[in-house]
C-alpha cells in the first residue's frame, strides 16, 4: 500500500507531538538478532475456520466490527472473534448478506452474547448494514466474490474493499494532506492470508506490500519498547486516559508514526541482518507481545480501530 506508506512518512517527517527513536529501534533489532519470534495466526484458537468461502464471510464481517473495544473496560477483540464464530457454528447463516441488513443493537448483543449495549453500537449496526447491502448488489451477497475480484492482488483487494465500503475509508486530512491509514481494509487481507496459510483465499502475489494496522494496541507496545516517544503533553494525556480526538494532529501522527516506525524496523534488520521479514509478521509479533500485557493506550473514539 503505497499510499499509506508514503503518506505516513510524510506525517512522520512532520510530526509535532510524536518521535521515533533511531536507539529504540536499533535496540529492538540488536534484541531479536535479525529474526522475528514467529507468531502462529490464530494463536489464541478463538477464530471461525472451515477452509471455505464461510470463513471469509466470517473474516470480512469480523473486521468491519474490528474497532473501540476500550470504551467497555471488559470487552477485547476475543469475545467479537469468539462471539462471531459460534454464531455461526449454530447457524450458517447467521452472517448472510440479508440478515446482516437487519441485525438491531439488542440482537448484535445477542449473537455476541454480550450483557449490554456494545461501544458505539449503533455504528457497528451501520457498518453491519452498510456491508450486507454492498456486498448482496455488487459481489452476489459472498465476500468470496470480492476476494476473487482481486485477482490475488493485496494491493487490489484493499482498493476493491474502500471503492465499495465507506465504512472502512479510514482516511484523515493532516496539515492539510490527505493521509491513509486504511486499518481495517488491511488486516482483511492479513486475516486471509494467515487463516488459508497464503493458499487459496490467503493467496496474494504482493502480500508485502501491507503495511502494519495502526490500531491501539501497537503504538504503546512501540512507546514501551523505546521506539516512539511522546511530548510531555501528548504523554500525560494518554497516562490519565484523557480521550483523544479523532483527526486531531495527535492522533494522526500516533497512527502514522507507528505505521513509519515498523517500516523503519523492517529497513534496519534488512540491513544489519540481510534478512527481509514482512509487516504482517512485525505486526502480528508486535500485537501478540502487548494485546495481553494491557499497556497505556491512547483513547479515540473511532470506527476505524
Ligand atoms: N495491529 C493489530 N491490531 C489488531 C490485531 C487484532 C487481531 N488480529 C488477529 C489476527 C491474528 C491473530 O490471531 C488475531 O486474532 C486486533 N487488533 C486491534 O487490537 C485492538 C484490540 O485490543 P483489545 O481491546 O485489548 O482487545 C483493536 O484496536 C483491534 O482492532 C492485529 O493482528 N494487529
Amino acid at each position: 500500500m503505497q499510499q499509506v506508506r508514503v503518506t505516513s512518512a510524510w506525517v512522520a517527517a512532520h510530526s509535532s507531538h510524536v518521535s521515533i527513536e533511531t536507539t529504540g529501534l536499533e535496540k529492538v533489532v540488536d534484541d531479536i538478532q535479525g529474526s522475528i519470534p514467529k507468531v502462529k495466526w490464530d494463536f489464541e484458537g478463538i477464530h471461525f475456520f472451515d477452509d471455505g468461502p464461510l470463513t471469509v464471510q466470517y473474516l470480512f464481517v469480523l473486521d468491519a466490527l474490528n474497532f473501540c473495544f476500550w470504551p467497555d473496560k471488559d470487552l477485547h477483540y476475543d469475545h467479537l472473534a469468539m462471539g462471531l464464530k459460534e454464531a455461526l457454528e449454530n447457524d450458517k447463516s447467521a452472517l448472510d448478506a440479508d440478515r446482516l441488513q437487519k441485525y438491531t443493537g439488542p440482537q448484535l448483543q445477542a449473537l455476541l452474547k454480550w450483557p449490554r449495549p456494545l461501544p458505539l453500537e449503533e455504528e457497528r449496526i451501520r457498518l453491519l448494514r452498510e456491508v450486507g447491502f454492498e456486498l448482496e448488489r455488487s459481489f452476489n451477497g459472498e465476500a468470496v466474490n470480492l476476494v476473487k475480484s482481486s485477482n490475488k492482488s493485496a494491493e487490489t483487494l484493499v482498493s476493491l474493499i474502500t471503492q465499495h465500503f465507506p465504512g472502512f475509508r479510514d482516511h484523515s486530512v493532516y496539515k492539510g494532506q490527505q493521509v491513509f491509514l486504511y486499518k481495517r481494509a488491511q488486516i482483511f487481507v492479513a486475516d486471509l492470508w494467515g487463516a488459508f496459510d497464503g493458499k487459496r483465499y490467503g493467496n496474494f502475489s504482493d502480500i508485502r506490500c501491507i503495511t502494519i494496522f495502526a490500531d491501539y494496541i501497537l503504538p504503546a507496545v512501540l512507546r514501551n519498547l523505546g521506539v516512539l516517544k511522546y511530548s510531555s503533553d501528548l504523554a500525560s494525556a494518554i497516562d490519565s486516559n484523557t480521550q483523544i480526538a479523532a483527526g486531531t494532529e495527535q492522533e494522526v501522527e500516533i497512527r502514522a508514526c507507528t505505521i513509519q516506525a515498523v517500516e523503519k524496523l523492517r529497513d534496519l534488520i534488512k540491513l544489519k541482518h540481510n534478512k527481509t521479514v514482512s509487516s504482517i509478521d512485525l505486526d502480528l509479533w508486535l500485537w501478540a507481545s502487548g494485546v495481553r500485557s494491557r499497556l497505556q493506550h491512547h483513547r479515540t473514539l473511532s470506527i476505524y480501530y
